[in-house]
Order: structure tokens, then sequence, then C-alpha cells
């Protein structure tokens, strides 16, 4: 017996098209991004893949992602269930920064360490900073303890596997067809997680922006049948995960 997850990273976003590391800021879909959200729920009808429920961050271009790819499988109805726990990586002080200006002033290694190394956080946000996410309601009920200033990927891998155990497995348990629509980074964590990817390793998986990436999973062991998954375009995915890695180098 298998079970069916299909993970779905945002659609370009307005930081993304303008190159600035995002994190926790709340930015809209550009729309290029809408697109691609639309093109993901088509190819979901495609290939027979109708989410029975869905997923979220607390972010408004994972939530819109959602929305809009649903409303394209006519599957706008299904429950929903958000968590912070699925936000992106929170990019403490580089919140805001253009990743070219930040790859020219700190060199390539520490540049490369702030995007992809396991377990390097880039230094924290200030409270005040305008990009902080201190006073943002939505997180209001998080104790300061869990409230992120700065997080590497480990810190991800560490806040979104609780959600994965309690939240996610009982629904791909319970035989549901699980879509969950997330980030870059959150999304890598999870993949880490499900493909048993070693901490180097990890630093070279990209995930493109607006493409559904399909596990099947064992039911028991929850652990994927086809290593890394399959993308539904996966010419197309290769080549946007390509522009993905090569961000702030051109
Ligand atoms: O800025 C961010 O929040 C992420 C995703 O867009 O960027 P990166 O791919 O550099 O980790």
């Amino acid at each position: 017996m298998t079970a069916t997850l299909v993970l779905l990273r945002h659609g370009e976003s307005e930081w993304n098209a303008k190159n600035l590391f995002t994190g926790w800021v709340d930015v809209d879909l550009t729309a290029k991004g809408e697109d691609e959200a639309r093109r993901g729920g088509a190819l979901l009808v495609e290939n027979d893949l109708l989410p029975d429920v869905v997923h979220t961050s607390r972010q408004r271009r994972a939530i819109r992602t959602a929305e809009i790819s649903l409303h394209a499988c006519d599957r706008h109805w299904i429950d929903v269930k958000r968590s912070w726990r699925l936000n992106e990586r929170h990019y403490g002080a580089l919140q805001g920064k253009n990743k070219a200006e930040t790859l020219a002033q700190y060199g390539e290694e520490q540049f490369m360490t702030w995007r992809r190394s396991y377990d390097v956080p880039p230094p924290p946000i200030d409270r005040d900073d305008e990009y902080s996410q201190a006073d943002d309601p939505r997180y209001a009920e998080l104790p300061p303890e869990l409230a992120p200033l700065t997080e590497c990927l480990k810190d991800v891998l560490d806040r979104s596997l609780p959600y994965w155990y309690d939240s996610i497995v009982p629904d791909l348990k319970a035989g549901k067809t699980v879509l969950v629509a997330a980030h870059g980074n959150s999304l890598r964590a999870l993949v880490k997680h499900l493909d048993g990817i070693s901490d180097a390793e990890i630093s070279k998986l990209n995930i493109p922006t607006g493409m559904p990436l399909r596990y099947d999973l064992d039911l028991d062991t929850m652990r994927p049948l086809k290593t890394g998954g399959v993308y539904l375009d996966p010419e197309a995915a290769e080549k946007a995960a390509a522009a993905v890695a090569a961000q702030g180098k051109k």
C-alpha cells in the first residue's frame, strides 16, 4: 500500500523576481508566479492527482499558490491546514538584502554558506528591523523561544518534522492525497528527511517554483518508493532548479 504526497513550492514571488532574500517577509506572487500556480494545478489534473487536503505555511505566496492551483484543478473546496512550521526558512539579517550585492560584498564562500549550508544560520535579524516579524500578529501565539530571528536548514528541519509527523502523516495514513504548498527551504528540509539526504549533499538540492513534485510513499515506513520523487514536468523542473541554484551569480 502506498500514500501519495505532492510537494509544491510557491510560484515566483515579487522578491524572487527582484533577487532579494525573503525568508519570513510576506511578499505576494508576481503575475508569472500566478501562472506557474495555475499550470501546477493543470498538471495535477493531467496526472490524475487531485488532492484531498492541503497543508500550507502561514505566508501569502504559499497560501495563494495553493488557492490558485486548487482552483485550476477544481479542488478549491478541500480542507486546508496551515502552520508556521511550513514557513520559509527565516533568513535573519539577510531578509530584504539583494542576493547579487550580498555575494559581491561577502564573497562566494560566505554567500553559499548562508544560502545552502546545513547548520550555519545567517546573523539574526534585529527585532526593530523593517523586515522583522517580531510584531506580526500571525505569530503572536508562538512562545518567544520558538519564534526565530534567524534559521539554518537544520533549524527548519527541527521545527517542520513535528508538523510532518503530527499533521501530514496522519492524513497520508488515512489514504488522502496530500498537497503541501510551501517554500524552497522548508521543502528542502522535508525532502532531506524523506530521501535521507546527508547534511553535505543537501546543499546541492534546489526546488523550483510552481512545479508539483510527486512522492509515492510506503504506507508503513513513510519512505519514498522512488528516491527524489517525480516532477510532473521533469524538463521544466530541471531548468528552473538550475536557475534557483545560480541566483545571485548573474
Ligand atoms: O530568499 C529566500 O527566502 C529563499 C527562497 O526564495 O532563497 P534561497 O533560494 O536563496 O534560499
